[in-house]
């Protein structure tokens, strides 16, 4: 069988407070060996994932920013594919919606809500790496930000937790959740840029099966939009409890140990 694997990268991939995907190293090296592509499809930013592309020697597309633009290294499909733009060595399907304008939400969010809010945009190289754990470098990436806020409410969340989330609706606008952060996005999300690159790679290799892994909410749409999903545990033992969704299986163990047993399992079938 032919597979397709797409990964979230932090608290799956690799660890929520390390960033280490040690851990998983032996299952990376069984998808090597029987040719499975890995694709990345994180909330991460372009220039964050390109170092993980680097440092797992990948050929393969990848998606950023929770689904808002699938980059396809130029020449990998032989068929072809609809694409919004061509920046560097990429075509780019874009599907989110550009950060000015989310910033300019994040902004009518703030001034609406009696708790302090910061998003990315808001912070510097080092507070975002005071609050991520990210070395400066790792943080300065990760505010090259195109298609997607992260922000945190600082202070007690439930009590504008809907406020905030009718705001975010009434300009027509998304919102999801990561391990760390609140995601403020378009009219995209994981699953729906997981299902235009499987449409690609069926045109171009056939009948295949797709596998997804994840940890938190913003990768549910991913995992509905795979044939095989895996859940692994977060930090502390536990799946994300806002996942209860029966079809999707629960790996035990926590992040890249979850994701190397679940590439196991997945290979013996
Ligand atoms: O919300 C979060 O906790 C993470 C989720 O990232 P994944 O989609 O799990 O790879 O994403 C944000 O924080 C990361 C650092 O902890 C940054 O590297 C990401 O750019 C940011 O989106």
């Amino acid at each position: 069988m032919n597979y397709v694997v797409y990964t979230d990268l932090d608290g799956t991939l690799i660890d929520h407070d390390t960033y280490s995907y040690e851990p998983a190293k032996p299952a990376l090296e069984l998808l090597e060996k029987h040719n499975i592509p890995l694709i990345i499809c994180t909330s991460k930013t372009r220039a964050e994932i390109e170092v993980y592309v680097k440092k797992l020697n990948s050929p393969h597309p990848f998606i950023s920013e929770n689904g808002g633009a699938i980059f396809i290294p130029k020449g990998y499909f032989d068929v072809d594919y609809d694409y919004t733009i061509t920046y560097k060595n990429y075509n780019i399907i874009e599907l989110g919606t550009e950060y000015p304008k989310l910033r300019q939400v994040l902004e009518d969010i703030k001034s609406s809500v009696d708790v302090e809010i910061l998003g990315f945009g808001d912070l510097d190289d080092e507070n975002v790496s005071k609050d991520t754990g990210l070395d400066i470098e790792s943080a300065r990436l990760a505010k090259m930000r195109e298609y997607d806020e992260a922000f945190k409410v600082k202070g007690e969340e439930k009590n504008v937790a809907d406020r905030i989330i009718e705001i975010i609706k009434s300009h027509g606008l998304n919102y999801t959740r990561g391990g760390r952060y609140w995601h403020l996005i378009g009219d995209n999300d994981k699953g729906k840029a997981v299902e235009i690159l499987s449409d690609i790679y069926e045109k171009q290799f056939g009948n295949l099966q797709t596998v997804g892994l994840g940890d938190s909410l913003n990768d549910y749409p991913m995992l509905k939009s795979v044939d095989i999903p895996y859940l692994v545990q977060k930090p502390g033992g536990k799946h994300d409890d806002s996942i209860t969704d029966s079809k999707i299986n629960r790996i035990e163990g926590i992040g890249p140990k979850g994701w190397n047993q679940a590439i196991i399992n997945l290979i013996s079938r």
